[in-house]
């Protein structure tokens, strides 16, 4: 899933056409100045030892300059990985890299290990402190996991305060330098190796970002109930990201203490931290290349105001003061939504909805006769005092669409939300294809199960494209490493993906905004969005939780054709809806609740003539004559 700066054409203004900003002439020149200046910047960054070596008497000092920007924009890239992608607000990174160069510093000073060595161990050692935090905050809410992680720092700090046979305590440890055979490595040829991770972790989390991982990473930022619903176990998903988040923190850490030669329990404190958090949102949050311009631009700053290093702190609190007020989304995010940074997006294609269906759309045969989809059989559920169920049996058989209606209150969505395991039940038993149910939501959604909720869960902030691919995430077998290696395996399913994607998309009417950010749909378009997202899933049943709500007529008829044919392609589709004449049109079943109780049940005829029904569901036998 890749956010609004990375390829995410717009937002809601897009189709403003007409401007040079909009001609072909001016992206195709944006695109080849753009690729000039980071050709420019690359050769200036290789060929800087020798630029300071030829210029300046101080060489030393200005190569490690950029050096430490480097390690600093490491670091930054972590933080950019965990908060602005996977929204997990650390306030460790800068314990994460402490503990880092612990772990080179001891492994080369007490160790007498080599420097590579060390730099895996730090590697390791981060990424196992940050998932060891993360298993003990797995149901903390931002806001807590951030205190959570600030917790983790301070005991980081003091433990490398008070363990001194390991981290040398309070003076640290020192006579940490990379060594080639007998010799020390110049500081030009570390400044290299400097260059190279960075280059990695550049490439790492681009890899990462736009791979089903990282899809599944922001899934979980943007509603862990959504990406349950896609299968997606939010655990699973931040203990991945969080723990590559520690070992890029680690490795900053390994690469700072080969630097300077030491690491002592200050690195650790949050004061040095700042300039982190300062470079990550003047850069840009949520953006690639962001968190290197912004620590970049700090690192400059700094370098031009050395004379005054008192006000440093005060400059970087202005200076994030000042970022927040005029460019919240920093200088990429800014860039990217203005009108000359945005990419142009491709013309609205409104055409006749295609007859074929494509082979992504999920098929289900060979179910043993007479086995239900899904089953439920007497579910209860208390919330408090309120009996919002009491005794529910519903059988889902497979090849039907199976409706569920019933007034405002008696029980549908909860009777959903129990069957999907989003709510504990108090008694009862619930069944997939005649075997039990698992326990967690995510669990269920992968035995086939898939949702969409009645208030609209769809992930705004990425394209439509990307919510469609996250919604494909359960078929996806490679692993996080293939994704950041790219592996051909990997490159396959993705070609693939992004091809049945725009199908799908295209099936349901929606082909010309495959591009578009999702928030700027319109309602009905979001409606259908999530459903086409939820077949995307392959699911052998799914669940619509008022689906037509706020459909135009061509979208209903869109949707109406989709679940006929998933019904022919041997899905269980259900359907919670108040518009009746949908419903009935629609449906081969229905199941009617009213106060958490099951009143009837049949075929649409046989409820429409239910006197029960009259009376209990819509008390207006006027309103069902009218509508039948
Ligand atoms: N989380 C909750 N906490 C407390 N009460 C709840 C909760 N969720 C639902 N209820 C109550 O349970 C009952 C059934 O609610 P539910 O939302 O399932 O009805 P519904 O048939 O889906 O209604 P609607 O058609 O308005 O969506 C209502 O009385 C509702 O107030």
């Amino acid at each position: 899933m890749a956010t609004v700066d990375s390829r995410v054409p717009g937002s809601g203004d897009a189709t403003a056409r007409g401007s040079v900003f909009d001609s072909p002439g001016y992206h195709r020149a944006r695109t080849a100045v753009l690729g000039a200046l980071a050709i420019i910047a690359v050769a200036v960054l290789l060929a800087w030892p020798m630029i300071t070596d030829y210029y300046s008497y101080n060489a030393a000092y200005y190569n490690g300059l950029v050096a430490s920007a480097a390690i600093s924009a490491i670091l930054t890239i972590s933080l950019n990985l965990s908060m602005g992608y996977g929204g997990m607000l650390s306030m460790m990174h800068s314990g994460l890299q402490l503990a880092g160069g612990y772990a080179t510093g001891y492994l080369v000073v007490e160790l007498s290990g080599s420097w590579l060595l060390g730099i895996v161990a730090s590697v390791l050692v981060g990424t196992v402190v940050a998932m060891l935090v993360l298993l003990v905050s797995l149901r903390a809410t931002y806001l807590y996991f951030g205190m959570i992680t600030l917790a983790a720092n301070l005991i980081v700090i003091e433990i490398g305060r008070e363990w001194d046979p390991v981290t040398g305590g309070i003076v640290g440890i020192s006579g940490i330098s990379p060594k080639l055979g007998d010799e020390v490595m110049s500081k030009q040829a570390f400044y290299y190796v400097v260059l190279a991770c960075l280059a990695l972790m550049y490439v790492l989390q681009r890899n990462l970002v736009r791979s089903g991982v990282g899809r599944a990473a922001m899934a979980v930022r943007e509603s862990s109930d959504t990406a349950s619903a896609m299968g997606i176990s939010p655990s699973r998903a931040k203990l991945l990201l969080f723990g590559i988040c520690g070992g890029m923190a680690g490795l900053s850490g390994a690469l700072y203490a080969l630097q300077l030669g030491f690491i002592n329990p200050d690195v650790g404190l949050l004061d040095n931290g700042i300039i982190f958090f300062v470079g990550l949102f003047l850069g840009g949050i949520s953006t690639l290349i962001g968190p290197i311009i912004g620590v970049g631009f700090i690192a400059l700053l700094v370098e031009l105001i050395k004379d005054q290093a008192r006000y440093t702190t005060l400059v970087l609190g202005l200076l994030l003061l000042i970022a927040m007020m005029v460019i919240p989304q920093g200088i990429v995010g800014t860039w990217r939504s203005s009108r000359m940074g945005r990419d142009k997006l491709p013309e609205l294609k409104e055409g006749p909805l295609p007859d074929e269906v494509p082979d992504v759309v999920p098929e289900v045969r060979g179910v043993p006769e007479g086995t239900a989809a899904l089953e439920g059989s007497g579910i209860v559920k208390h919330f408090g005092g309120v009996h919002a169920l009491d005794g529910v049996d519903i059988r889902v058989m497979p090849g039907t669409v199976h409706g569920i209606i019933g007034p405002n209150g008696s029980g549908k969505s909860t009777l959903v939300s129990c069957l999907t395991r989003y709510h504990r039940i108090d008694a009862g038993q619930v069944k997939i294809f005649g075997t039990e149910a698992p326990a967690t939501a995510h669990g269920v959604a992968r035995g086939g199960v898939t949702r969409v909720f009645q208030v609209p869960h769809l992930f705004e902030r990425v394209s439509v494209l990307d919510n469609v691919l996250t919604g494909m995430r359960m078929q996806e077998s490679y692993s996080w490493l293939g994704a950041v290696l790219r592996s051909p395996a990997y490159r396959r399913q993705d070609r693939k993906e992004r091809q049945e994607a725009r199908e799908l998309l295209a099936f349901a009417g929606l082909a010309g905004r495959a591009d578009w950010l999702a928030s700027s749909l319109s309602h009905g378009q979001k409606r259908l969005l999530e459903v086409v997202r939820a077949v995307a899933s392959r699911p052998k049943v799914l669940i619509l939780d008022e689906p037509a709500t706020g459909l135009t007529s061509e979208e209903l008829d869109a949707l109406g054709r989709l679940c006929r044919v998933l019904r022919e392609r041997g899905l269980a589709v259900v359907l919670i809806e108040h518009d009746v004449d949908f419903v009935m049109g629609l449906c081969d079943e229905l199941t009617v609740l009213e106060s958490g109780k099951v009143i009837e049940r049949g075929t649409p005829e046989k409820v429409r003539n239910s006197a029960a029904v009259l009376e209990a569901y819509l008390g207006r036998p006027d309103l069902v004559e009218e509508t039948s």
